[in-house]
């Protein structure tokens, strides 16, 4: 028995296939329609942008350069896991800014389809054909070996290349990079986030794990104490790693970057209110308003665990302590990530 076809809208999905994050090169299909983009695809969520994904995305590129062709990363927004299970994983990267990194990793566009159940239905043959196909010329598509797409999963890489041989594209599915002779992947690195080794995700990141928020109101119990904190408005479904305190950088909207004490979780102390924030940072030789900023906080080494004090003479004791801890390893002047050259994540 033959399952059923799709009642999707092809028009409808085409009218969004496009790209979300702020300096993506925009690649609208409806533009293209009379006349389809030659490309090289690489196809994936890509949460994290990890060491993995790098190199997949790499080798996609070189064999783009080689036909002459553009490169084109397909992904989704939001992430298959938040649509399709039923305990969606925390994230390493918040929608907007794995888009963003993708933009910018050398893509000539990518191609980010809204991630709905009726996507989830169609099969690897309708995916490329009805949807990507329509504005697209695709010459080659890089994947993982352990890559799976269309309804319930069913396009291994063998079954998309026995589909893509007869239509003259070529599939390939890349042996999965490894560390430790383990592979690579995100859900490793959540895992190794939420245990708190930091080092070892940042040794499959390539950069150390941040976070991005808004500042928020706090209790404003913090300056009072002589430590200022900056609370961090959280996204749903953000990886945190576990409760403590930790050495870190924060980066302020104007390109400094701050040594920074973190706090993870809520204040075991003052976990009855509701305006404690389960995550604040106060930031080394910073003084002015954070209000409504945006602050990118980066995780180096964990100090200690939350504690519950019993007097607050306690909690500012450790938390000076914290203070001098941070000063003694990342000392305390902010830099200004322009002058070294390096990238908005990279630390
Ligand atoms: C580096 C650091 C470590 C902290 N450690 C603890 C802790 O161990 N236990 C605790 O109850 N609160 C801890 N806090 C949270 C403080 O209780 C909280 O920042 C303070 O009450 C101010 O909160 P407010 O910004 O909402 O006013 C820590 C805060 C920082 C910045
Ligand atoms: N270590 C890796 N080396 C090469 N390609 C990879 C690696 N990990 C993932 N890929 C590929 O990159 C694309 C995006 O990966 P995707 O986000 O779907 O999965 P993942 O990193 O394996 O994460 P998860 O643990 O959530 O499965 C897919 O085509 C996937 O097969």
């Amino acid at each position: 028995m033959t399952a059923p076809q799709s009642r999707v809208s092809v028009a409808e999905l085409r009218r969004d296939f496009m790209v979300g994050g702020s300096q993506a090169p925009v690649f609208n299909p409806a533009k293209h329609a009379d006349s389809r983009i030659p490309a090289t695809l690489a196809i994936g969520v890509f949460d994290g942008y990890h060491r993995g994904h790098q190199r997949l995305l790499a080798e996609a590129f070189r064999d783009a350069r080689r036909r002459s062709v553009s490169a084109i990363v397909v992904t989704f927004d939001p992430d298959p896991d938040e649509i399709l299970s039923s305990i969606p994983a925390k994230k390493l990267l918040g929608n907007d800014a794995r888009i963003d990194l993708l933009a910018r990793s050398g893509a000539d566009g990518v191609a980010c389809l809204p991630f709905t159940h009726a996507l989830a239905t169609l099969d690897h043959r309708a995916f490329f054909e009805d949807v990507l196909g329509t504005a697209l010329d695709i010459r080659s598509i890089h994947v993982g070996a352990d890559f799976r797409l269309g309804r319930g999963g069913e396009g291994s890489v063998s079954v998309i290349r026995s589909w893509a041989q007869t239509v003259g594209i070529e599939v390939v599915g890349h042996e999965l990079l490894l560390e430790d002779e383990v592979p690579i992947t995100s859900t490793r690195i959540r895992s190794l986030i939420e245990a708190g080794d930091l080092d070892a995700a940042a040794r499959l990141l390539a950069r150390r794990y941040s976070i991005e928020g808004v500042v928020e109101r706090g209790r404003g119990e913090g300056r009072a104490m002589g430590f200022p904190t900056a609370n961090i408005g959280q996204r749903a479904g953000q990886l945190l790693p576990p409760d403590g305190a930790y050495a870190g950088w924060a980066q302020t909207p104007d390109g400094l970057v701050w040594p920074a004490a973190i706090n993870v979780g809520i204040p075991p102390m003052f976990a009855h209110d509701p305006a404690s924030a389960s995550l604040e940072a106060t930031l080394l030789g910073f003084s002015g308003n954070l209000y409504g900023s945006s602050l990118r906080l980066v995780f180096d080494t964990r100090l200690r665990p939350s504690h519950a004090f019993e007097m607050r003479a306690e909690l500012i004791e450790a938390v000076q302590a914290d203070l001098a801890s941070v000063r003694a390893r990342l000392g305390d002047d902010a830099y200004d990530i322009s002058l070294r050259g390096e990238e908005h994540y990279d630390y």
